[in-house]
């Protein structure tokens, strides 16, 4: 069949939505055509453009029969703006799919009839972090979000998921970043919405300039922003001006989290995950227990859990470390809080290392955590609490949960990505402790 930009359109009745939230057809030969922005049941008149992997990526050029769940997209950027895909879908239909995408997955790894909560889903205007792509072309700045798997930027004027404070910045970044001397074509802004004000990140392509310094120290007086880091390809982060501390508040705990430092893309996404995770701690939890978090970052989940039990915190990133360990003698809970920088998918905790822990907590990063799963698999550990960004990594690793006799209690879709194909999950999973860690019956 003819692919290409040229090729002839036929009729593609879509059967359901992929993991990227692209409808999914057939072409006649049998392979995958994929057609974004359209709805399952739909029927369109389709292009189909290019390979994509083992099947085709499309256009579809014409709604012929559309879904009584379509939608008017609110944003004005929406199909050319890579952020947002999903918009032309009404809520119900996007809960719906995302719930079956929980249930698919657990599936996959081997848990049938799991109990799923109702899904619990973040309005507009609620994204504290946002990674906006940044070129410079022809002495403009041209700021935005990248086109789904295209190099092009999409200049945004509005954003209607994005904290309205990060929104009303755009036009003083469009206005500065062409007097920046550091910037040359390509760059990029982190920004966090913090508690103490905007935080950004700019990873530039050169130095800063001592101009630049100036510019950036004026830009932060201007717009009263605490701080703003930079940074050049190799990581290394550096302050190009800072005007009063930073913090974030992590259930009582200020926080000075790193520049560009990880946090729960929204608060409502991020107070629905601690109440989930806190759902599933063991109900005999005692504060002398012993917590083993993974992955905790800057203490989002750390500081919550350690109102419950010791908390043991291993995280890969030492800027993450600092900040968790920084915020916990804050609020003077150093004692249950202990905080570790440890490569995780490098140096997986040992079995062994979970002896005597009440419950495992992790929350790893889009490509789950394996080798970690493995060893927890091994270990005597009777419980998981498993924090996901990703359903299929967490098929892959509920599977190992599964094998080692894990069984399913509850699983909640926590979904702060609002009108993306991403999904959030918290599940929880225990099993009877080994033959050898159980307690010796009385003689
Ligand atoms: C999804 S975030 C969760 C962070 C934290 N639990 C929270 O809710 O804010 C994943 C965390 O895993 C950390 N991470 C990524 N790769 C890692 C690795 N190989 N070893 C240890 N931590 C890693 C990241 O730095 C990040 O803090």
């Amino acid at each position: 069949m003819t692919i290409g930009p040229d090729a002839p359109t036929f009729t593609a009745r879509i059967q359901g939505i992929g993991a990227d939230g692209d409808g999914l057809s057939r072409m006649a030969d049998g392979r995958s055509l994929f057609l974004p922005f359209t709805l399952p049941g739909e029927s369109v008149e389709a292009r189909p453009v290019m390979r994509r992997g083992q099947g085709v990526a499309g256009i579809a050029e014409t709604i012929l029969e559309p879904s009584p769940e379509r939608a008017e997209p609110p944003c004005p950027h929406f199909g050319t703006c890579g952020g947002c895909t999903l918009q032309h879908w009404q809520d119900a239909g996007i809960a719906h799919w995302k719930t079956g995408a929980l249930v698919q997955a657990l599936k996959h790894a081997g848990y049938d009839d799991t109990v799923i909560a109702p899904i619990r889903t973040t309005g507009p205007g609620n994204r504290r972090r946002v990674d906006l792509a940044i070129r410079k072309q022809a002495g403009i700045a041209i700021i935005g979000f990248h086109q789904v798997r295209a190099d092009a930027i999409v200049a945004i004027e509005t954003c209607l998921v994005a904290d309205p404070a990060i929104v009303a910045i755009l036009p003083a970044l469009r206005r500065l970043v062409p007097r920046l001397q550091a910037i040359h074509r390509d760059a990029s802004c982190a920004i966090n919405a913090l508690d103490s004000g905007l935080d950004l990140l700019f990873r530039v392509d050169a130095d800063l300039t001592a101009g630049d310094r100036r510019l950036l120290a004026a830009f932060a007086a201007e717009h009263d922003i605490p701080r703003i880091a930079w940074a050049l390809k190799d990581g290394t982060v550096e302050i190009a001006a800072q005007l009063s501390p930073v913090r974030i508040m992590l259930s009582g705990a200020p926080v000075p989290v790193a520049p560009g430092g990880f946090l729960q893309a929204t608060p409502d996404g991020e107070a629905a995950i601690i109440a989930a995770v806190l759902a599933g701690l063991p109900e005999k939890l005692k504060p002398r227990d012993r917590i083993i978090e993974l992955h905790a970052g800057c203490g989002t989940l750390t500081f919550a859990l350690a109102r419950h039990a010791r908390v043991i915190a291993y995280e890969g990133d030492g800027y993450a470390v600092t900040a968790l360990q920084k915020g916990s003698s804050e609020v003077g809970l150093h004692g249950p809080i202990t905080a570790h920088k440890r490569d995780l998918m490098r140096q997986p905790l040992l079995p062994n290392e979970f002896k005597d822990a009440a419950v495992v907590v992790l929350d790893p990063p889009f490509g789950g955590a394996l080798p970690q799963i493995e060893a927890i698999a091994a270990s005597t550990v009777t419980r998981v609490i498993y924090v996901s960004c990703n359903p299929q990594a967490l098929a892959r690793d509920a599977a190992v949960l599964r094998a080692a006799g894990f069984a399913l209690i509850s699983a909640a879709p926590i979904d702060q990505f609002l009108w993306s194909s991403r999904l959030e999950s918290v599940t929880v999973f225990t099993r009877a402790a080994p033959p050898r860690a159980r307690a010796r019956p009385p003689r």
